[in-house]
């Protein structure tokens, strides 16, 4: 007899745009989401027995991140995120939890003739501010993964790799300069909270870690003597552990983004390798993906 393991479901894809204005001074402020809201509980029949008697429909799901989205603010995106949750267990005994995703993209303030504009905007890049929120009954109930999605950066030196396996499969020579890129996905996971108090009660910490993690990720990137993508994600790691006390984990996901040497000798002899290379090919693929979670003690794990 099949057994039905796991269910949830609701809406994803939701995109949601709320302009504030602020009358005293005329300045706008826009947020650009995109929310993605699933469900979970007593839900099994509707699968098994074509019971919609519980279903909430994925439409009215969709319609409830709108109102949310108008009646709260919705910065920090893990404050919103929580109260959405919440509604969702307050609102229906038969859910158990609530698992709202979103992520926040970049509308950067203009400035014109050196003065911010108070309506203009621009996007400055493909990153995004995620959270990921799972709203359960309970102490402990409301798990908060917040991340940096999509941060493209560069660096033309100070990165080597050497000392690595050398055998019989190995083609890749040792370097002590090369060029480091990579799309920075990095996540910090907050301790539990019981309620949605209790996340409104550190509202402004929300800010302030995605500040710090962002401010350390560049801050690191541009001055180590990277030695390889692993220790230098594991350095970043340990500092946003020490600057946001609240974070017990911190993962990272780097793509390794290789930039081929490109010998030109066939043309003129022209010198365009090693200590001559200007001129690279970047490539779409295949690239490295390295992985890591970083716990503040070995118990923290056992959060997941
Ligand atoms: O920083 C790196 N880590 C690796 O594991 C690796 N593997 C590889 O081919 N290049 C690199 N670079």
């Amino acid at each position: 007899m099949p057994n039905l393991a796991s269910a949830r479901y609701g809406k994803d894809n939701v995109r949601v745009c709320k302009v504030q204005r602020d009358e005293k001074t005329g300045f706008h402020t826009v947020t650009e989401m995109t929310v993605s809201c699933l469900l979970e509980g007593q839900i099994e029949t509707s699968y098994t027995a074509a019971d919609n008697s519980v279903v909430v429909a994925t439409d009215s799901i969709k319609n409830t991140i709108y109102i949310k989205a108008k009646e709260h603010p919705v910065n920090p995106p893990e404050l919103y995120a929580s109260l959405l949750g919440q509604h969702f267990l307050d609102k229906y005994p038969h859910i158990s939890t609530a698992h709202v995703n979103l992520a926040v993209h970049r509308w950067t303030r203009l400035e014109v003739d050196g003065a911010p504009h108070p309506h203009s905007f621009y996007r400055d890049g493909q990153e995004t501010r995620n959270v990921e929120v799972a709203v359960s009954r309970g102490p402990g109930g409301i798990r908060i993964k917040s991340s940096i999605v999509g941060l493209s950066v560069f660096k033309s030196t100070g990165s080597a790799f050497h000392g690595f396996v050398r055998d019989e499969y190995t083609t890749l020579p040792e370097t002590w300069d090369r060029i480091l890129s990579t799309d920075v996905d990095c996540s910090w996971t907050w301790k539990p909270f019981d309620t949605v108090e209790a996340v409104q009660q550190r509202v402004e910490r929300f800010d302030k870690a995605w500040e710090s993690a962002r401010g350390i990720i560049l801050r690191l990137f541009a001055v180590e003597e990277s030695p390889s993508v692993q220790n230098t994600m594991y350095k970043m790691s340990e500092q946003i552990l020490e600057a946001v006390p609240e974070v017990d984990r911190v993962d990272f996901a780097l793509p390794n983004k290789h930039y081929f040497e490109l010998d030109l000798s066939w043309h003129k002899g022209i010198k365009n390798t090693g200590k001559d290379a200007e001129v690279y090919v970047p490539q779409s693929g295949p690239n490295g993906l390295i992985k890591c979670e970083v716990a503040r003690d070995e118990t923290t794990l056992a959060h997941r």
